[in-house]
């Protein structure tokens, strides 16, 4: 039986997400697989703030670094943390079913309307800012279990933001002392790709692995991509995009959020697709 070797961030959360991917490859082919644990210039910097230091690349560079030399044959990544142009020499080689992909706002018990919410993420802040105009945004770091003691035992806010793919996939279903409200995409647009899990293989070789992935999940996160691509922002501007069967939610600073009926022959033109709307919201560079 032929040995596959994955490429896996460390985190308790990137592991759970790996071994997903290596359970459904090994169910599917029968390969055996070994993952290959690799830390990250993100995971080093853990005093950066990803949005002041701009680079969303800081999560992904050495795992595509070992794909590239052939030390990996696949890397998987959160799809939410890859940059929107692949590298050189690279391709996706598609993506598991995505898990539900809202964001969960995490609240003290007894707070009805927080008045401190820690999230560094632009996207998250200014939604939020529409929700609760009096709240105020503090900066929060570390691990899911981290953040959630910091809110519910240090009071360093009274609430934060997390993904509730994250959650879902920590087994963290509620916390002594929290309650969880999720937010519909009515009130908070979620980043693009979020909850979806990206396997990466080298340019060429992705047809290979096409049959053990989720289409639905591609088609939609393509979209989602090809705004994120075509906007070059990086993590600086605050944007939220969102695809389900039929809608595309949208979320940017100066636009606001807006939700348009989308067809599948839209789905399946992205590049065509977000341009159109991209110049109906008077976005187009
Ligand atoms: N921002 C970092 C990040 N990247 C991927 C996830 C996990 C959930 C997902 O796959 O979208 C998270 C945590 C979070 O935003 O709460």
């Amino acid at each position: 039986m032929p040995t596959l070797t994955i490429a896996t961030r460390k985190s308790p959360l990137a592991l759970a997400q790996t071994n997903m991917v290596a359970a459904a490859l090994h169910e599917l082919l029968g390969f055996d697989i070994q993952l290959m644990p690799i830390v990250t210039t993100g995971d080093k910097q853990t005093a950066w703030s990803l949005e002041k230091r701009g680079g969303k690349g800081l999560f992904t560079k050495e795992l595509e670094q070992a794909l590239l030399e052939g030390r990996a044959d696949l890397a998987v990544h959160s799809a939410k943390d890859l940059p929107g142009d692949q590298p050189e020499g690279l391709e996706i080689a598609g993506y598991l079913p995505r898990a539900d992909p809202r964001d969960v706002l995490i609240v003290r018990d007894g707070i009805e309307a927080p008045a401190t919410i820690a999230t560094s993420s632009p996207r998250r802040r200014l939604q939020l800012g529409m929700l609760y105009p009096d709240a105020e945004f503090t900066e929060i770091r570390g691990n899911v279990d981290t953040r959630l003691r910091k809110i519910a035992h240090d009071h360093v806010a009274d609430a934060t933001v997390l993904a509730a793919a994250g959650l879902g996939r920590l087994g963290i279903g509620g916390w002594e002392g929290l309650e969880f409200r999720v937010l519909g995409f009515e009130s908070m647009v979620p980043a693009v790709a979020q909850a979806a899990i990206a396997v990466q293989c080298r340019a060429g070789e992705g047809a290979a692995w096409a049959k053990c992935f989720h289409p639905t999940t591609s088609r939609r996160v393509e979209l989602e991509r090809a705004f994120q691509t075509q906007l070059g922002g990086g993590c600086h501007t605050a944007l939220g995009v969102h695809v389900t069967s039929d809608t595309l939610w949208f979320f940017h600073d100066g636009v606001g959020l807006r939700s348009l009926p989308l067809s599948d022959a839209e789905i399946d033109t992205p590049h065509d697709t977000s341009a159109k709307f991209l110049a109906h919201f008077g976005l187009s560079n």
